[in-house]
């Protein structure tokens, strides 16, 4: 689906990332994680292409990103932020509905019909449970409740990729937990291709199927969560000495913090 060849960026001369390889399957949920400021948004940028390459070349399905116009490529990657959806005053189902945006025209027409697209927005508002906050401005809602609409509205865009960015750093932990099950709901229905930049490693752990660990701007590892989330890894990266544990559902690795760093 994806295929990232010596990919490099660097702002003002100065590279932050630099000689990154990595090949994501269809399907697969690909975390990103790392210390701050390790180029993992900018890595994400460069996916979605807003931000160009200085060097090497990312392709989806098969085609040079660069070749891809921006309407072509938002029907193909949707992007999610930590705040998906600012404090607008317009209604939660208007909201979603923004992200019909890649597949209309100049005057906002569809190719497909009408009742096509309000059986896709129904749809999604009520998998999302937004039906009953349907026509309330999203100003007024939560930021839990704000983040799910911003899924409703990644999700009207019916994309092949999705890429969150810290998805869940405002959520409570119901709502985390929440919200990472809705993703990996819509990825088991619809066979969609996740990366995600993750600080929450554990969560990384229990949902993504393999990691990329950055450092320094450089893909040091790549692998699955019990791969890559060992004692030694976690020291050498973060300069922590967690306990590990096994969870007890799943068995995937759990870090427990030790307050002396
Ligand atoms: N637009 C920009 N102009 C200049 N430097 C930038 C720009 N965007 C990012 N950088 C720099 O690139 C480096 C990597 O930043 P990036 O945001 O990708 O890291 P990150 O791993 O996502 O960090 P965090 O975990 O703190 O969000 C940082 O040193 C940052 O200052």
């Amino acid at each position: 689906m994806i295929t990232v060849k010596n990919a490099a960026k660097a702002y003002d001369g100065q590279f932050v990332l630099e000689g990154v390889n990595w090949h994501i399957n269809q399907g697969e949920w690909w975390g990103i994680i790392g210390p701050n400021g390790s180029g993992k948004s900018t890595l994400l940028h460069l996916i979605s292409g807003t931000e160009k390459l200085t060097n090497g070349d990312i392709s989806i399905q098969g085609k040079p990103i660069s070749n891809y116009s921006r309407k072509e490529l938002s029907r193909i990657v949707a992007v999610l932020q930590q705040d998906g959806v600012p404090q607008i005053h317009f209604p939660v189902r208007d909201v979603i509905e923004m992200g019909r945006f890649p597949y209309q025209d100049w005057l906002g027409r569809e190719q497909q019909g009408y009742e096509e697209k309000d059986q896709l927005l129904n749809e999604i508002m009520s998998k999302l449970e937004l039906d009953s906050i349907a026509d309330r401005s999203v100003d007024e809602l939560s930021g839990g409740q704000r983040q799910r609409v911003a899924l409703g509205k990644v999700m009207a865009q019916e994309p092949q990729v999705l890429l969150l960015d810290e998805p869940t750093t405002y959520l409570d932990i119901r709502y985390q937990l929440q919200f990472m099950e809705l993703v990996q709901k819509w990825r088991m229905d619809n066979g969609l291709t996740i990366i995600a930049v993750l600080h929450d490693l554990n969560l990384a752990a229990q949902f993504c199927d393999k990691l990329l660990v950055l450092k320094d701007g450089k893909a040091v590892s790549s692998g699955t969560p019990a791969e890559i989330l060992t004692r030694d890894n976690i020291h050498s990266v973060f300069k922590v000495n967690p306990a590990i544990v096994a969870h007890p559902d799943s068995g995937v690795p759990q870090l427990l913090l030790k307050r002396k760093l």
